[in-house]
């Protein structure tokens, strides 16, 4: 196996980072890399997960489903992201779906491996504890925009999100494609509302798009928007 945990260089964006020699290759004996294909689904709301999963490249959207069908993404989870982790320490079931929004490869470890090392070594279960205190800040930020900005800040803002996090493409356009649906449960509104949004945007020259593909034109003017001036 070429992708040992001690090798990789995606455990340096997540707790595993702070993992002995000795313990990353117990991980990695017993770790199972996967691809999952996009659309392709990793777990769905309310499993029990027997382990977490380390994305090693691609992207993932974490989302929830509400009673009347409508989903709202909570996060899109990209390269380093360990998830699962949640359930995993409060013993419950996950809280949210774990969608491939393209072709990803991920290591599936098992969760023995997790809780043994939360045990034993106090600097991963800081590291840990940290990870899941900025999840939560995250989390925190999510809630208080959709209630307090329009929804063209919410858009502006996850334009703005999604530049800052992906590479862009060869032709500039932001490097992670979402559905327009995707967009709208970002931003929690209807698509028709994101649509609508996106292409006031457009016609002001603040963003530009091929198919799905969106490019930020004007930062400045995004900008003045996210923050409502
Ligand atoms: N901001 C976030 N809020 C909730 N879960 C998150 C967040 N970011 C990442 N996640 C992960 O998404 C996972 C969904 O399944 P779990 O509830 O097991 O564990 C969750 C976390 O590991």
């Amino acid at each position: 196996m070429g992708n040992r945990c001690e090798n990789c260089i995606v455990r340096q964006l997540n707790s595993l980072k702070v993992l002995k020699k000795e313990e990353l290759k117990a991980i990695s004996d017993h770790k199972v890399t996967r691809s999952i294909k996009k659309g392709e689904s990793l777990f769905s709301e309310g499993e029990k997960l027997n382990g977490i999963f380390c994305v090693r490249s691609g992207v993932s959207k974490l989302s929830k489903i509400s009673e009347n069908g409508k989903g709202q993404i909570v996060k899109i989870a990209s390269k380093g992201e360990m998830i699962g982790q949640r359930s995993i320490i409060s013993e419950e079931q996950t809280n949210l779906s774990a969608v491939a929004l393209d072709d990803m490869e991920v290591c599936f470890i098992p969760k023995n491996h997790l809780i043994d090392n939360i045990s034993k070594n106090v600097e991963f279960t800081k590291a840990l504890l940290k990870h899941m205190a900025n999840d939560l800040k995250f989390a925190d930020t999510v809630i208080v925009n959709m209630a307090q900005k329009t929804v063209k800040q919410r858009v502006a803002e996850t334009i703005s999100y999604l530049d800052d996090n992906f590479e862009k493409d060869k032709d500039g356009y932001i490097g992670v494609i979402l559905t327009r649906e995707d967009i709208a449960n970002v931003v929690g509104t209807a698509k028709e509302a994101c649509i609508r949004t996106l292409t006031s945007l457009k016609k002001d020259k603040i963003i530009s798009t091929q198919g799905k593909r969106i490019k930020i034109e004007d930062e400045k003017a995004l900008y003045n928007i996210i923050q409502g001036i």
